[in-house]
């Protein structure tokens, strides 16, 4: 058994795989980490090795304690992955974005695909059917959004996520929510259709905390999967222990 781990800039999501079959997931916030961690070693004793991707600030050793009970293995860029990286500068692309290309490039075989991440950013990565990973895009989620417009303004209150009730927002709240929303999911609709017309098929992947509220609403026609970046995680530490 496997147990994932995902820290994000938001949250850590965990998720424990006995092989491809997800068994059950977790969500927590930083500071409950060890707690956690040891919650679900106690609960599931057949775990034998931990993946970790981290793009948080939770380094390596906040893990190390719990080499007494299992195999870690925290993913970096050193390790194999799947697909040649085009990126101009490969130190600094966001292990997140590996593992998830790495999930799209051995999930989907043959076909150009588009991942798109909605967490505390939202990031956009492309792969094309020949394993190339391009690049993407890095844009900020919804919460970002709503706490930036209160963070940097005098007179615009914090807002929680709210559909919009309808284009034309016709008070304070109801414009902000317009904005964030209507302006998030014409900004990935848009992205979509821009990627069409440079590639004529490609599939799309939506994943990331914000994904169940952004999938009813965007025009295309996407595969959302809230688990993709685990299951990814899962895959492409099965696939470095077959190619090592
Ligand atoms: N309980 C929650 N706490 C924080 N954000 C949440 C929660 N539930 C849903 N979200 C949404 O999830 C997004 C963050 O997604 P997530 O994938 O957890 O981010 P990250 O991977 O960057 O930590 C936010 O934009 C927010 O709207
Ligand atoms: C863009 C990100 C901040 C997204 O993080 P997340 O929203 O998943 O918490 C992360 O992938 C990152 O730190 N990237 C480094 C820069 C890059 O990918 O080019
Ligand atoms: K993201």
């Amino acid at each position: 058994m496997i147990l994932a781990v995902d820290v994000g800039n938001t949250r850590i999501k965990a998720a424990v795989f006995e092989g491809d079959i997800l068994v059950e997931n977790f969500v927590f916030v930083k500071n409950e980490l060890r707690k956690n961690i040891q919650n679900i070693l106690k609960k599931y004793n057949k775990l034998a090795d931990l993946v970790i991707s981290s793009v948080g600030d939770i380094e390596k050793q906040s893990f190390l304690e719990f080499e007494n009970d299992l195999k870690v293995h925290f993913m970096s860029h050193e390790d194999i992955f799947p697909f040649v990286n085009c990126y101009a500068t490969p130190k600094t692309l966001g292990i997140d974005r590996m593992v998830l290309a790495s999930g799209a490039t051995l999930q989907f075989p043959n076909q150009n695909r588009l991942v798109i991440d909605a967490g505390t950013c939202v990031t956009f990565d492309f792969i094309d059917k020949d394993n190339n990973y391009l690049g993407g895009a890095i844009t900020p989620g919804l919460r970002l959004r709503y706490e930036s417009l209160h963070n940097y303004t005098a007179k615009l209150p914090l807002l929680t996520l709210q559909s919009p009730k309808g284009l034309i927002g016709n008070s304070t709240s109801d414009s902000i929510h317009s904005g964030v929303v209507n302006g998030l999911v014409y900004e990935i609709d848009g992205f979509i259709d821009e990627y069409s017309r440079q590639y004529s098929n490609f599939i799309i992947i939506l994943t990331g905390g914000d994904t169940e509220f952004l999938a009813k609403r965007l025009k295309n026609t996407i595969f959302a999967n809230s688990n993709f970046l685990l299951e990814s995680l899962s895959q492409t530490f099965q696939y470095k222990i077959k190619n090592d």
